[in-house]
């Protein structure tokens, strides 16, 4: 697990660093500035054969890093120049002290950029994480140019005009080839639209890690690749299929089997032992005939008696240890009764998507109530029925919206998105990065929500098993990228790829080279 930070904890932790363990903040400047410097010495190794450095720096303490960049380079023999868009008089005392050394050294100082300029590197020590308002005036037009230069970018902390904590562009921001940023990951370097400007993330441990929470831990991790393995169910040579689970499925209205088939068999897919499906009668055969692995329990979809569909509801619940109810469910009185059944379960573990969802949005009092161990899987839509508001808002505050409705509702809030939030009751957030917009295709939730459940079946821990299968099913769908492009890859494609990615975890080796 990897911690996430904004900047108000960030700067908490900079000064628990600095107070309490009493590491001189000088220190913590050279060591952020080598590790941004070793990250150009590995792209650029012989200096003699590179082009021109240019380092833009702030008068806020990344410009400080940025000027100690600049001076490391030069030392190692780099032809560098300094740019100081926002002057002298402003600088922090620990800038100013780098600034008073690059003099001292005589290391070439620009006052602007030149029209017609030729850059190896462009170094952004504009702006860290004590950006604080929109960048206007003559530094967007600064911002702007450099972004049309033709030069490896690296951004020092974090890309000028990124927020820290929410990803918005703040103006206008550096176009980052690369980003270093320190001790943890920021939440604007993960959200969109931050994570695009970002380029390549490289977390660097300059000295402020987790012994410099002290009693304030973050409340946001991500997830990667070598976190996966443990996180696996365990499984062991001693055992029979009653040991690894057994999980329902609530899926499937008349004619509507894909659903329940999709989620199905990626609950199976989990190593659950065993699945059944409670659905809709006309669903029977082809579900026998698609997944004859599983146990199929039918009902009259269409009956004004629910007596009987109720029964056999209970008796398929007391069998289980997880469940997942809605994926093509529909939203018929019939599908609300069962919802409301399944709801009134308390301790029960439950994974709730699709046309769950949209039956509880009309009740939420029902989801209020319920003492269940829930996990919701809402889209975009999904939630603004269940929230009542439009879309765009809810995409501009997602972390907001998500968490917001874990704490009243008592529930995981799985936040579907290009970048899937998961919230929890006790305010931990959890950001996922695996995964592509190929998956935006019709099954493809179907099949997280089977995955969901079926890990549930085996976790007591509703947050951890909401990260794994997003981070397995955003992994399977990069998979399936691969195999058959963004166009034309299909929810069949990403469950096929489910195997592969957890067989990988399983050695411990899923590749994810987005964040180093
Ligand atoms: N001990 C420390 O404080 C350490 C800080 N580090 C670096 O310091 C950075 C944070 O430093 P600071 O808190 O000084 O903040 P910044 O360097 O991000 O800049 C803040 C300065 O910019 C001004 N400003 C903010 N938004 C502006 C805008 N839109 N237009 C014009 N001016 C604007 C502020 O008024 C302030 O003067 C980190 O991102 C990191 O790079 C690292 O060196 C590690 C140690
Ligand atoms: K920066």
């Amino acid at each position: 697990m990897q911690y996430l930070v904004n900047s108000q904890e960030m700067k908490q932790y900079d000064k628990n660093t600095i107070e309490y363990y009493k590491i001189p903040s000088a220190v913590l400047m050279e060591r952020a500035a080598l590790a941004v410097s070793d990250e150009i010495k590995k792209q650029f190794k012989d200096p003699s054969q590179t082009n021109t450095i240019l380092s833009i720096c702030g008068c806020g303490n990344n410009g400080g890093d940025g000027l100690a960049v600049a001076r490391l380079l030069y030392l190692a023999g780099y032809r560098v120049e300094v740019l100081l868009p926002m002057g002298t008089e402003k600088m922090t005392a620990e800038t100013r002290a780098q600034y008073e050394t690059i003099r001292q050294y005589q290391i070439p100082e620009i006052t602007e950029l030149p029209e017609s300029s030729s850059y190896a590197v462009i170094i952004d020590a504009l702006f860290g994480i004590g950006l604080s308002r929109e960048i206007g005036g003559n530094l967007y037009k600064l911002v702007e140019k450099l972004n049309q230069i033709p030069a490896y970018r690296i951004a020092v902390d974090i890309a000028s005009g990124i927020s820290a904590d929410t990803g918005a562009i703040q103006g206008i921001t550096f176009d980052a080839d690369t980003t270093v940023t320190f001790g943890f990951a920021k939440y604007g370097q993960l959200f969109y639209p931050g994570a695009e400007y970002t380029g390549r993330l490289i977390v660097a441990d300059i000295g402020i890690d987790t012994y410099s929470f002290l009693a304030q831990k973050p409340f946001g991790f991500y997830l990667k690749p070598e976190d996966i393995h443990a996180m696996l169910p365990e499984r062991h040579a001693y055992s029979n299929k009653g040991s690894y689970g057994k999980v329902l499925i609530v899926a499937g209205s008349k004619d509507m089997a894909g659903a329940a088939y999709f989620s199905a068999k990626a609950a199976y897919y989990s190593g659950c032992g065993l699945v059944r499906i409670l659905t809709a009668k006309e669903n029977r055969q082809i579900l026998l005939t698609k997944l004859p692995e599983a146990i199929i329990t039918t009902y009259d979809a269409d009956t004004d008696d629910m007596t009987e569909c109720i029964a056999q509801l209970d008796d398929c619940m007391n069998w289980a240890d997880s469940v997942l109810i809605g994926p093509g469910l529909g939203t018929s009185p019939n599908a609300k009764i069962l919802v409301a059944k399944v709801l009134s379960y308390a301790g029960k573990k439950i994974v709730f998507d699709a046309d769950a969802l949209n039956i509880l949005s009309k009740n939420l009092t029902l989801l209020k109530e319920s003492k269940a161990d829930k996990i919701i899987t809402p889209h975009l839509g999904e939630m603004s029925r269940l929230t009542g508001r439009p879309v765009t808002q809810i995409q501009q505050n997602l972390s907001e919206t998500a968490a917001a409705f874990a704490i009243e509702y008592q529930t995981i809030c799985v936040l579907k998105d290009a970048r899937t939030v998961i919230c929890a009751p006790d305010k931990t957030i959890y950001l996922n990065t695996t995964g592509n917009h190929g998956m935006a295709t019709g099954g493809s939730g179907d099949v997280l929500a089977g995955l969901t459940a079926g890990f549930f079946a085996k976790s007591e821990n509703a947050m951890q098993t909401a990260a794994l299968s997003c981070y397995l099913h955003g992994a399977a769908g990069d998979a399936a990228a691969l195999q058959k492009g963004m166009y034309s890859m299909t929810a069949s494609d990403i469950l096929e790829m489910l195997p592969v990615v957890i067989q990988a975890a399983d050695g411990g080796i899923v590749k994810d080279e987005k964040i180093q």
